[in-house]
């Protein structure tokens, strides 16, 4: 059929009977005489009749590969055409299968990484490693790190050969150590694992040594460095940052502990004066931790972390009593909080009221001290017109039950207010001043609620209203083709979108006024359970969209702003952080970070 007509060639197997109807006489396929026309097909006409394919076993291994092929293949001629990829004839449709990218397995990561090692510097290619072992689970990471433990630890010998002025010196098994030890740090970052709890072998450390890195990253600051930047930044604040930052340092001064809350709608200067204080305190050699609740909050402040991973805290917060963090006096962190001088929690309106009660008790029971906190202080901020803890599947009344103000611990808070919209005064903007205060009003109620629709009426003023996507398009990225290479100009601009269609039609409308070839990823997706494969069939999985996954035909062009969807590498790679593709390899993708503390970074 492909052969002969040239449309069939351009459809899957399945998707025959949206344009073809089967002939039971002559045993062929022929062209729907009905429906609606085709666009540049004339006498095509497409229907919406659905193609069905029976299901097959992978214990019936070559039959359920050739289902496979099927359902990813476009126009294929013959089965000999079907088994071959990139003019390589397979023996085997399972062959055929794998070579195209669309089994898992552990090849994946060893083209992975033989792609990193064409285009990446040995930092890079550890930091992968780090993530492939860390998030990837490889059956078999000892024979990925026996193959490219030569291009992992490559600036480890060249440090060497420059310290020792000995340009001979070659790799030995002390330099395989070293670059074991600096993954195991990134695992330990990433995953709170050691290397030998994800299947690798152990470095030679003391465990000592390995556990005690949470406890040096906190301690690792160029006091000079910041030293300079307190000088530099506290004469720039306003009278009420000032106060601010006075009753804060204050309290830390007098060690008397405390839960104060830092009230800061957007754009007021709550992360530069929390950065001031961390550098104060940081500054002095003394411990500072700062927490944020999302990893993408996390990336604003000076070694933030997100509160969950720092604090351990346990996932099913909403079904357990009384939670605590698992965190012990011997171990690093338990050591961490005991020295600590002050915990800043940003964006704590998103955290479960939980989450402070964890931290309560567990303070109080490392610190031995029945103070609140163990009397250890604790500077809240965020805006609670902004997102409340999510609560899956609950009501509006569940988030507030959820909410930081319902704990009891909240009646102890003192509350501090930045109020003076910096981005405003600073612009000297007055559309901006006036789009800060609807906001305001917005978040404080003050917007009139429609008692029939529940809904609310923006007034013409509040932005500009255009009437179609390519209009907002023209607007939010004037010129995209040439902009498209410069990061300060992506960095500050980004289309929002409720619905996941929404946000495809953007992508594709944007992606197409770059110029460049679409490069395609498709996603590995099976079932975990082999004998429930019947019931879903690999199509059916590759057509859900499940929220926060990419789409399993993922099509990319150099230049094209990406979104990380899950913390990869904190602080770095986290949920939310933007990149621009520089390269796209097979298995690889090169991209440059564009916002956050970490913009410019190549990745
Ligand atoms: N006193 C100041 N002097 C100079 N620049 C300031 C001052 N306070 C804030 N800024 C600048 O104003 C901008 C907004 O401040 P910042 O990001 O700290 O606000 P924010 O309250 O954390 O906002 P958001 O919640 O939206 O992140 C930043 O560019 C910051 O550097």
């Amino acid at each position: 059929m492909c052969e002969a007509d040239p449309f069939a060639a351009t459809l899957m197997y399945v998707e025959m009977p949206k344009y073809y109807t089967w002939n039971q006489s002559t045993k062929k396929f022929q062209r729907r005489k009905q429906g609606t026309p085709v666009p540049d097909w004339p006498q095509v006409f497409s229907t919406d009749a659905l193609g069905r394919m029976y299901t097959v076993h992978p214990r019936n291994d070559e039959c359920f590969y050739l289902r496979l092929l099927l359902v990813n293949v476009r126009g294929p001629k013959s089965f000999a055409h079907l088994k071959t990829v990139n003019g390589h004839q397979c023996q085997t449709y399972r062959e055929a299968c794998q070579l195209l990218g669309l089994l898992e397995n552990d090849s994946h990561w060893d083209l992975t990484l033989a792609d990193s090692v064409v285009s990446s510097n040995a930092y890079q290619i550890r930091t992968l490693f780090a993530i492939i072992i860390t998030t990837c689970f490889p059956s078999q990471p000892i024979q990925l790190w026996n193959k490219y433990k030569d291009a992992i630890c490559e600036d480890i010998l060249h440090r060497l050969r420059i310290q020792t002025n000995n340009p001979d010196i070659q790799i030995t098994d002390e330099i395989y150590n070293e670059g074991l030890i600096l993954i195991e740090d990134q695992c330990l970052t990433i995953a709170n694992k050691l290397l030998i709890e994800v299947g690798m072998i152990a470095p030679n450390r003391s465990m000592h040594d390995a556990f005690n890195q949470e406890l040096n990253r906190e301690l690792q600051y160029n006091v000079d460095t910041l030293q300079e930047f307190v000088r530099n930044n506290v004469p720039l604040l306003n009278e009420q940052q000032k106060q601010v930052y006075e009753t804060l340092m204050q309290a830390v001064d007098n060690n008397t502990g405390g839960l104060f809350f830092l009230d800061a709608p957007g754009g007021t200067g709550k992360t530069f004066v929390i950065s001031l204080i961390l550098a104060t305190i940081r500054s002095r050699c003394d411990i500072a931790l700062a927490l944020a609740s999302s990893g993408i909050a996390a990336t604003l402040l000076d070694g933030g972390r997100t509160a969950h991973s720092a604090l351990k805290l346990p996932l099913n917060l909403n079904t357990i009593d009384t939670p605590t963090c698992n965190i012990s006096r011997s171990s690093a962190m338990g050591k961490l909080l005991m020295q600590c001088k002050l915990i800043v929690w940003d964006e704590c309106t998103m955290a479960h009221k939980k989450s402070l009660e964890a931290l309560n008790f567990t303070l109080k029971d490392l610190r031995r001290n029945n103070n609140i906190f163990g009397g250890l202080m604790i500077l809240l901020a965020g805006d609670f017109r902004q997102t409340l803890p999510v609560v899956p599947r609950g009501t509006p009344a569940d988030e507030l039950n959820a909410c930081l103000k319902a704990s009891p611990l909240w009646n102890n808070v003192k509350t501090l207010s930045l109020t003076t919209n910096m981005r405003v005064q600073l612009q000297n903007d007055q559309s901006a001043a006036q789009f800060s205060k609807q906001l305001l009003d917005l978040g404080n109620g003050k917007v009139p609620v429609d008692a029939t629709s529940g809904l609310i009426t923006l007034t013409n003023d509040f932005c500009r209203f255009v009437d179609t996507q390519l209009v907002l398009i023209e607007n939010v990225f004037p010129n995209i083709s040439e902009n498209y290479k410069n990061y300060a100009w992506l960095s500050q601009r980004a289309i929002l979108a409720a619905k996941n269609n929404d946000v495809h039609a953007l992508n594709f409308t944007i992606q197409s006024k770059i110029a460049g070839d679409l490069v395609t990823y498709k996603s590995v997706d099976s079932i975990t359970n082999p004998d429930d494969v019947v019931n879903y069939p690999t199509e059916f999985l590759n057509s859900l969209e499940i929220p926060g996954f990419p789409p399993h035909n993922l099509q990319l062009k150099v230049g094209t702003v990406i979104m990380i969807l899950r913390n990869l590498n904190p602080p770095r790679l986290c949920n939310g952080t933007r990149l621009s593709v520089k390269r796209l390899m097979p298995n690889l993708i090169e991209a440059t970070i564009i916002n956050g503390k970490y913009a410019e970074d190549e990745t």
